[in-house]
């Protein structure tokens, strides 16, 4: 019998726009139900460097990504496989030695910066949505979360900032816009396009026969 073809929604967005709240709101309207999120960070490329070399690196440019592995592991997905998808560490710029075993689901949210700055991975999707949020919102929502969780100082949040994040997201990400199908203002808080995109979901699932 052949498989039912999975959902792919693609959730992108710059650094802190709110793409990870966006996901968990659409996932919370399916609690119990087959929904797995995907992370593109999980995907960064695994470095030798010392740690002094890796703070240096521009982890907003396409290149700092394994992106074969990453689509590697949604086309094994989408084919009902299971992955063991690796585990990022931001507190060490690197991966950390632990996977996660990832079994197969009906509804997958892919979430990240540069997503959609690949045709491949978009031609992977079925629905595509950028948050976009104000610069100076997402930079004070990324310094008050990589201080407390990502263990940053201010001046090298700065420093980053000012360096990569900012020219990668002009350069790569806010380009990518263009392929969205959706265009989500004030992530996670928007909840009318949360409902319009649960009601989406919930229609395909209905019309590839999978259940809700
Ligand atoms: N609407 C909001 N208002 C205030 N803080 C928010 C809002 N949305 C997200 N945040 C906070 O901003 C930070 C980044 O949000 P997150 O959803 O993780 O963004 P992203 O996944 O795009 O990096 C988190 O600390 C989150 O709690
Ligand atoms: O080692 C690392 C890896 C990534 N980053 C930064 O993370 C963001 C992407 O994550 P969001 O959750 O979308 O903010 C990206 O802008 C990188 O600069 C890092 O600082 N260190």
């Amino acid at each position: 019998m052949q498989q039912k073809k999975p959902i792919v929604i693609g959730v992108t967005g710059g650094s802190a726009s709110g793409k990870t709240s966006v996901s968990r709101a659409i996932f919370d309207h399916f609690s119990g139900h087959s929904l797995l999120l995907l992370a593109q960070d999980a995907y960064y490329k695994k470095s030798d460097m010392p740690f002094s070399e890796r703070k240096k690196i521009n982890y907003d440019h396409p290149l700092a990504f394994d992106t074969p592995l990453l689509k590697d592991h949604l086309n094994r997905l989408i084919h009902r496989q299971a992955v063991d998808q690796p585990v990022y560490d931001y507190t060490i710029h690197n991966r950390s030695d632990r996977t996660v075993h990832l079994a197969p689901k009906d509804v997958i949210i892919l979430e990240g910066i540069l997503i959609l700055d690949d045709a491949e991975l978009r031609d992977m999707m079925d629905i595509k949505v950028f948050v976009d949020t104000d610069d100076d919102i997402r930079v004070i929502r990324r310094i008050k979360r990589d201080m407390v969780s990502r263990g940053r100082s201010l001046d090298s949040i700065i420093n980053q900032y000012l360096k990569t994040v900012k020219p990668m997201y002009h350069q790569f990400v806010e380009p990518s816009k263009r392929y969205a199908d959706l265009i989500v203002p004030e992530g996670g808080q928007n909840q009318v396009a949360i409902d319009l995109l649960v009601t989406k979901i919930k229609a395909i699932l209905a019309e590839r026969g999978l259940q809700e």
